[in-house]
């Protein structure tokens, strides 16, 4: 196996992506790039392309111009056992979580170690109960169907399936969408916590503004086909743009701000 994650270069770089379907151009001269270690909100609105950019950043969907690069190394130049790597220094949660509905918490966290792994079943067994207790489910949570559990449950089984493999760079497609605040933050913190615990790359499309606010260092915001900013929210927020400005001047983007400086109030006091 190739170990990417020793070099310095950035985990995931996109560069000059062209995305069309038919004659409709969803991407045009696109730049996008991650720092190690940090965490990323993709913003833009309905339709602008942040899924497919997502699925053209994990090899799902080939550009149909322009480069996507990991750790330095072009995509198109890897050979077969690199590409094996770097798809499992990759973990990914979609909406919904995609748990296999006939399979048990436990059972689903192990079918990425089935497949990329040649662990005895035990050790298998063990590895998934851990990642169980990683993303806060009780240990009763590995023997549930993903028809027994909450949303919120579901959420955090998805995400410990995406985390099998103790990836280095960790994909996030609205991962709060459908939870309620209390919920959302929660999970919120729990990205937090494995970023910091498992040294993790995290980009994640979201509409949260919370979110935003709370967890995500950088803000790249898709609009005009491309990737306008990406930078610190501030900057962001600031930036000249009539979408951007729409965004974070409405009352959501308002009431998220004013929650952050009052967490920030508490923690002084
Ligand atoms: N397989 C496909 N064939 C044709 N058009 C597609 C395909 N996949 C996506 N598109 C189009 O590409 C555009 C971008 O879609 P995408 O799902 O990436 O948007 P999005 O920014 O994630 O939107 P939302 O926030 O609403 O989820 C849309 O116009 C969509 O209809």
């Amino acid at each position: 196996m190739v170990d990417f994650t020793k070099s310095d270069e950035p985990p995931i770089e996109a560069r000059g992506i062209l995305t069309q379907f038919g004659t409709k151009v969803i991407h045009e001269n696109l730049d996008f790039r991650m720092n190690r270690r940090e965490i990323v909100g993709l913003v833009g609105g309905s339709g602008a392309g942040k899924s497919v950019l997502m699925n053209t950043l994990l090899g799902l969907k080939e550009p149909e111009g322009g480069s996507v690069r990991y750790f330095g190394k072009q995509r198109d130049a890897l050979s077969v056992s690199e590409r094996k790597s770097i798809n499992n220094e990759i973990g990914v949660l979609f909406q919904g979580g995609a748990l296999f509905s006939s399979m048990t918490v436990r059972q689903n966290i192990m079918v990425p170690l089935r497949e990329h792994t040649d662990m005895s079943e035990a050790l298998m067994q063990e590895l998934a109960d851990m990642k169980v207790h990683m993303v806060g489910l009780p240990p009763e949570a590995a023997t549930l169907y993903p028809s027994d559990l909450s949303g919120g449950m579901k959420k955090r089984a998805g995400l410990a399936r995406s985390l099998a493999l103790d990836p280095t760079l960790l994909f996030l497609d609205e991962p709060t969408a459908g939870l309620d605040p209390i919920g959302a933050h929660a999970f919120d913190q729990l990205i937090l916590g494995l970023k910091d615990a498992m040294n993790l790359t995290v980009l994640m499309v979201t509409h949260d503004l919370d979110s935003l606010y709370a967890i995500c260092d950088r803000v790249a915001v898709l609009v005009d086909k491309r990737i306008a900013i990406a930078d610190k929210l501030e900057a962001v927020q600031n930036y000249d743009h009539p979408w951007v400005k729409e965004y974070f001047g409405g009352p959501r983007s308002r009431a998220a701000m004013s929650a952050r400086v009052n967490s920030k109030q508490d923690k002084k006091t």
